[in-house]
């Protein structure tokens, strides 16, 4: 638990954990109308009652066995082929996109399409940063690199980056985007692809690196977290016809929001629980990442972060530490002020975030559930 992420003006309906706005009856989540709003999981279930179906097709236009990589990948089968309800991840980009399309007005099915290709996007970096990371598990089970190989590893999120498009233009062909909306989409995820590879390397090569500022760390994150957080928040308006101030805005309220994801991410990769996570147990310190709460410690400059200097700085035992050593950095990063900094920006990142989203006229459930969303990227625990 980030206790102290918790707002103090806690969300309208906090019921606890995920949940903060009650459900009610006479429920129309995929509508936008005179519909009540949901809770937060149920949002989130929506979305995966809505584009599974649709992904599930995309991954099986891949040629065996890379349709079976992708489906184990995405907990639909274990590593024998069975058929298993796995956790397929919590569907945050493409809950943002069916908001978007009904941000614009239109059925939270208009955007699916936008849902899917973000999710598919997503799924290829993570099956790609697995192996670069060199992690065993992720989603609570081994990744699809240490069952399948990394070379089928590799190929299956160079497939599901390319199906990401095709979904997008499919959305046209099929009549449910018009040709030049379908292609402001392509464009839109493209660029967010490509950001989302420049931070990528920027994060690669920052693990080389002694230090990193601030502000450097942000860019990184800006780039490898945001960019697709930002394509999900405008891709469903994109396909809905929205004008570009519109989707302009949808984008900047998704930027902040998946910096707010990223620092939260950042803090569940050191202090989070790996039961809770699915993710190995300091990984990002045993790799040297320079993430925000060591970006943060390390500008402090006072004692402790003088000593995570000079740690970060040894050559020696890179990779190697003990448990007992990455605990004691761990402390280090808090006593410097690393891990209260980074809590502050993801409030920080969420509010911003927030302004971007006053700038679009919607209906008042779609705004509340885009404020609920939003309130669990920062207190999430996963
Ligand atoms: C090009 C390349 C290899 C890029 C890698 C970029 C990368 C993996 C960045 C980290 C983004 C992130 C916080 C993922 C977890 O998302 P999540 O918590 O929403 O995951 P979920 O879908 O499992 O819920």
């Amino acid at each position: 638990m980030i206790a102290s992420l918790r707002p103090s003006h806690a969300a309208r309906h906090h019921q606890g954990e995920g949940t903060y706005v009650e459900s009610r009856t006479g429920t129309a989540v995929g509508g936008t109308a005179h519909a009540e709003p949901v809770s937060v999981p149920e949002l989130l279930n929506r979305t995966r009652a809505l584009c599974t179906p649709p992904l599930r097709a995309a991954v099986a236009r891949l040629a065996a066995p890379m349709d079976t990589v992708a489906a184990y990948h995405f907990g639909w089968i274990d590593r024998d082929g069975t058929p298993v309800a796995g956790d397929g991840g919590k569907a945050v980009r493409p809950t943002l996109a069916l908001l978007s399309a009904q941000a614009a007005g239109a059925p939270a099915e208009a955007g699916v399409p936008g849902g899917v290709a973000v999710e598919l996007v997503h799924n290829f970096s993570l099956l790609h940063d697995d192996l670069m990371d060199g992690d065993e598990t992720r989603r609570h089970r081994a990744t699809a690199w240490t069952v399948f190989g990394p070379a089928q590893a590799i190929l299956v999120g160079d497939a599901l980056a390319t199906l990401g498009t095709e979904v997008l233009l499919d959305a046209a062909s099929t009549g449910g985007a018009s040709p030049a909306d379908a292609a402001r989409a392509v464009r839109l995820l493209n660029t967010a692809s490509r950001r989302l590879i420049d931070g990528q390397a920027m994060d690669v090569a920052f693990e080389q690196r002694d230090t990193v500022t601030v502000a450097e760390c942000l860019e990184m994150e800006g780039g490898k977290t945001a960019a697709l957080l930002s394509a999900g928040a405008a891709l469903g308006a994109v396909l809905a016809g929205a004008d570009e101030r519109v989707s302009d805005s949808l984008q900047r309220f998704g930027d902040h929001l998946g910096l707010a994801f990223q620092a939260v991410d950042d803090l569940l990769g050191i202090w989070g629980a790996t039961e809770v996570t699915g993710k190995p147990h300091w990984g990002d310190l045993r790799q040297r990442k320079k993430s925000l709460p060591v970006a943060a410690a390390l500008a402090e400059g006072g004692a402790a972060s003088r000593e995570l200097a000079e740690q970060l700085a040894d050559p020696a035992g890179r990779g190697e530490e003990s448990e007992t050593e990455l605990a004691a950095r761990a402390l280090l990063i808090e006593r410097a002020g690393g891990r209260a900094w980074t809590q502050e920006e993801a409030r920080r990142q969420h509010t911003t975030a927030l302004a971007a989203l006053d700038e679009v006229p919607m209906p008042d459930v779609v705004r509340e559930h885009f404020v609920a969303l939003a309130e669990f990227v920062v207190v999430r625990e996963r």
